[in-house]
């Protein structure tokens, strides 16, 4: 099933940032949405994540179908690292985390507390979570933030993994993230139109 976005218009503290986009993002398939600092990139993803609502637009296909992962990681620091990965697969009903272990190199980190893990460490589980939701969508945002060039390489093999077995990423990125085959969405921000052009607009 694909994930569509029509015509969305978001917004944040109610004013908005970004209108008239449209998209699709078919299963096996990534999208990386680019755009200066400010333009609307989180927005957008905590919108189509079903975070917060559109003003104008819908976006089908998303739901339960999406796994969200944002700035903050959203681990349990008094619990371990396969604790935290045990507790997540509970909740989403799937079983098993030694692969989410394996993918992101936490197998000799397993059974630290998260509050102790550095930025990357802890920046790796947020995202072998994931892989244990069993979701297909993955709706991500500056997932790379804090890793070394050797944990972006496997956060991009995990995002490869994830598109061959069916699933889809949408990510918003500052930097390349070793993934060539995505397309690209720029975000261009929302511009208000001028009174002037709008009072025209009525006599039209
Ligand atoms: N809580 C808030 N209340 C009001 N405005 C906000 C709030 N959070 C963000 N904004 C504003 O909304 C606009 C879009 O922000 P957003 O975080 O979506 O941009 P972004 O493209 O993700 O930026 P970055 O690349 O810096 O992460 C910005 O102008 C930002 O200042």
């Amino acid at each position: 099933m694909e994930l569509t976005a029509s015509n969305l218009m978001v917004a944040r503290g109610g004013v908005p940032v970004l209108e008239g986009v449209s998209f699709a993002l078919a299963p096996g398939r990534a999208l990386v949405l680019r755009g200066p600092n400010g333009a609307g990139k989180t927005t957008l993803l905590r919108t189509v994540a079903g975070l917060q609502p559109a003003m104008q637009g819908e976006v089908r296909g998303a739901g339960e179908r999406i796994a969200y992962a944002g700035h903050v990681d959203g681990l349990k620091t008094m619990l371990s690292v396969s604790e935290n990965l045990d507790f997540w697969a509970r909740v989403f009903g799937s079983s098993g985390i030694d692969a989410a272990l394996s993918a992101f190199n936490l197998v000799a980190l397993q059974d630290r507390l998260a509050g102790t893990l550095s930025a990357g460490q802890k920046r790796r589980l947020g995202l072998a979570r994931l892989m244990v939701t069993g979701r297909p969508v993955w709706v991500l945002d500056e997932p790379t933030v804090s890793l070394d060039a050797d944990s972006v390489a496997l956060f991009a093999g995990a995002v490869r993994a994830h598109l061959g077995q069916g699933g889809s990423a949408l990510m918003a990125t500052h930097i390349d993230l070793g993934i060539p085959e995505a397309d690209v969405f720029d975000v261009a921000p929302y511009r208000a139109k001028p009174r002037a052009a709008v009072q025209d607009e009525a006599f039209l």
